[in-house]
């Protein structure tokens, strides 16, 4: 890769292993991020995020593996890094008696920001905190904890963030908030990698990657992600849906089935196999069967069906 590549790079690692006792978390991870880039970390609970994250920003050393984080080497200039990321954990922790000003105020001091009144009056703007600036952190909603945060980590303006299921438990509309910010933030040309659980979240990225048991399954655009699996979707409408899921699982071509109230969704990779089963099963039973766009959703439940169920020993 030329020098020029590297340089649009945020973030670029591979092989990257990290063992806790005889657990192998992290499996030859490889992932690149490009600069102004708002890249989705997906995956189950425990397969290895937080931990790829910690390597990342230079707070846990991988076992192996190489790679540079905004230009500096992940495991020679950790002190560089971190300088120049924010880095915002899952259990983002403020001071429930302190003010929002107060708390940004504290932390501006930790990094030793320059000009610190007027950087901490100018994040209390652009993050939409002025008003509230004064109520104790402790009395806040989910949404604007997070958003408190958000403001934290960017004081010593980063060129990188990393965020840790920055929204888990955050209402909808707080969320949407929160990813109108974060496109702000990458039209500015931050980098963001960003861990969640939300689909409708996963969509708004730019390119995502699949974790499961400590392996990347997948990493691309979410088009990408989808077409690479080759997987045929139909739904199935109707009258007596209930039950309908577990009785299609094992026949021709049926891969995988996701119930949703009025509908069922079922996916395969043999898409004429499919496609003979659910029109005999239409027809015998009085129901609408129709192709539709596998969606990033049936794709990350494809892949998290067929990944390995445990973390591996050695
Ligand atoms: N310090 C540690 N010591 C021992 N095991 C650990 C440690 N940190 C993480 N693990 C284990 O490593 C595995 C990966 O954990 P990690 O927190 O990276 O997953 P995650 O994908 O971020 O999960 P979640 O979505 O639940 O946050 C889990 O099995 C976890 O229990």
């Amino acid at each position: 890769m030329s020098d020029r590549e590297a340089a649009a790079l945020a973030i670029d690692v591979r092989g990257l292993n990290k063992h806790f006792g005889d657990k192998h978390v992290v499996r030859d991870v490889a992932l690149q991020v490009k600069r102004g880039e708002i890249f989705g970390f997906l995956g189950p609970n425990g397969s290895g995020k937080t931990t790829t994250i910690r390597m990342l920003c230079g707070l846990l050393t991988p076992d192996s593996g190489s790679g540079t984080c905004l230009g500096f080497d992940i495991l020679r200039e950790s002190e560089q890094i971190k300088r120049e990321v924010g880095y915002m954990t899952q259990r983002f922790s403020y001071w429930d008696d302190l003010s929002i000003r107060e708390n940004l105020d504290f932390v501006a001091r930790l990094y030793q920001v320059r000009e610190r009144e007027q950087v901490v009056t100018k994040s209390l703007e652009d993050l939409g905190l002025a008003q509230r600036a004064d109520q104790l952190a402790g009395t806040l909603s989910g949404g604007w904890k997070q958003r408190l945060a958000l403001a934290a980590c960017l004081l010593h303006e980063p060129q990188l963030l990393l965020l840790d299921e920055p929204t888990a438990g955050v209402d909808p509309g707080a969320r949407r908030d929160f990813w109108e910010e974060l496109h702000r933030l990458a039209a500015r040309g931050i980098s963001v990698l960003v861990s969640t659980h939300y689909m409708d979240e996963a969509e708004r990225c730019h390119r995502l990657a699949y974790i499961a048991s400590g392996s990347l399954l997948a990493q691309g655009t979410a088009d990408e992600i989808t077409n690479s699996l080759k997987l045929a979707t139909f739904c199935l409408t109707g009258p007596g849906l209930a039950g309908l899921a577990d009785k299609l699982l094992g026949q021709p071509g049926v891969e995988q089935t996701v119930a949703f109230g009025s509908a069922v969704h079922v996916s395969g990779t043999d898409a004429d196999a499919l496609k003979a089963t659910l029109e005999r099963v239409a027809a015998e039973r009085g129901l609408k069967v129709e192709p539709i766009r596998t969606s990033l959703e049936h794709a990350f439940i494809y892949l998290m069906k067929r990944a390995p169920k445990e973390n591996g020993h050695a």
